[in-house]
């Protein structure tokens, strides 16, 4: 077992792993650590390979090379049973012709030891929420109900890993944020190191402690969701993570660009291409109070307001940039203070310490 920065042992490692169906290569020398209690999210778009991944892990494929490993164990051809988790996937797959105390001790051994199991559904219907369910259906619960069934029974065992393929997204909006806050609360307090693949990326920066971000058989970018947002090693990873404005550039100097008739500054190091796009969050950009001759300021006409709750988000039309919209998003106590009409002008900064450059074309 090799400790981790933080000190924590690693508790699943993989190391190229690869899985090709035909001449297709759906993961493409994969390697990654986990470490012991952490909660880690397998972000990307349909068909990157995440599931792929998910099912190499837990013993129900087989990869074409690499290895895994489960605290230093070689698990890579290890039958599902030898491999220490509860999995829960996306359909609740509830036996449905057994009460929820049957479905949840199922796996539990031996058979005979009927009280003590009825001690254990208990105590996991209580921990999942769902306290005096022994006796109901499937058929009886909603889907919130029957995927806290499904982690019950994934977690009857005690295994030292949890795996969740999309365990929330057939789930309607309220229950599945509430759900995933119960998930992340559950999943802290038994500190069970814990593998979620979703497509939903404001699922993933909510829950995870470390967000892994596949495209195409590979992995982009593994970070903090704060890194993955804040920083994203790609274009790929810009783009599939979170909102951003977009400004096609050309690179004037170490650290400066052109953008339409303005000269602007990055504290990031530009890839090494003439063309660029420039990536900055919308509520990165500062709408001024007042014109002051400051870097990075440019002028540009309000075009339209649209309210959304907790953030407020503006469309701004900067000048000498032709053909270039700029979203911001602020918080409506800011426009209180500092009224916007559409139509008027006013000084906006992109911060240098916010912008990124990447190397292209205008992004898909
Ligand atoms: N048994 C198989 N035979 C052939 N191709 C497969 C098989 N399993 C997966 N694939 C292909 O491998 C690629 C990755 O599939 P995978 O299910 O891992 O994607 P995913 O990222 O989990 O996508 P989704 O979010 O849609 O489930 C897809 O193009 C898929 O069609």
């Amino acid at each position: 077992m090799k400790p981790a920065e933080n000190g924590l042992s690693d508790h699943l490692t993989m190391h190229g792993l690869s899985r090709r169906f035909g001449s297709f290569t759906a993961l493409d020398a994969v390697s990654l650590s986990i470490r012991k209690g952490e909660f880690v999210c397998l972000l990307g778009p349909s068909g990157c390979g995440k599931t792929t991944l998910l099912r190499l892990i837990a013993g129900l494929d087989l990869p074409d090379a690499g290895s895994i490993a489960l605290q230093a164990r070689d698990i890579t051809r290890a039958a599902p049973a030898q491999r220490d988790y509860g999995i829960v996937f996306q359909s609740y797959a509830l036996f449905p012709n057994l009460s929820v105390a049957d479905n949840i001790a199922y796996g539990l051994k031996p058979r005979h030891e009927r009280q003590r199991h009825r001690l254990r559904v208990r105590e996991l219907l209580d921990m999942v929420g769902l306290p005096g369910a022994e006796d109901k259906y499937p058929a009886q619960l909603s889907g919130g109900q029957q995927q806290r069934v499904a982690l019950a029974r994934a977690l009857a065992t005690s295994p030292g890993m949890l795996l969740l393929d999309e365990p929330l997204s057939a789930l309607d909006a309220r229950v599945r944020d509430k759900l995933r806050e119960e998930l992340k609360g559950l999943q802290q307090r038994l500190g069970v190191t814990t593998l979620m693949v979703t497509h939903d990326q404001e699922e993933a920066l909510a829950i995870a402690d470390r967000v892994v971000v596949m495209n195409a058989g590979r992995i982009e970018q593994i970070g903090t969701p704060a890194e993955i947002y804040r920083q994203p090693c790609s274009r790929f990873v810009a783009e599939f993570v979170g909102e951003a404005n977009w400004l096609p550039a050309t690179a004037c100097g170490a650290q400066q660009v052109r953008v339409g008739n303005h000269a602007l500054r990055l504290e990031a190091v530009l890839p090494p291409d003439p063309a660029l796009q420039l990536f900055l969050r919308p509520e990165d950009v500062i709408i001024k109070p007042r014109w002051e001759n400051a870097p990075n300021t440019v002028l540009a006409r309000v075009d339209n307001i649209s309210f959304g709750g907790a953030l407020t988000r503006i469309r701004l039309l900067p000048e000498g940039m032709p053909g270039q919209v700029l979203y911001a998003e602020v918080c409506p106590g800011m426009l209180d203070r500092q009224p916007l009409v559409p139509g008027e002008i006013v000084p906006v900064e992109l911060p240098a310490a916010r912008l990124l450059a990447f190397a292209g074309d205008l992004p898909c």
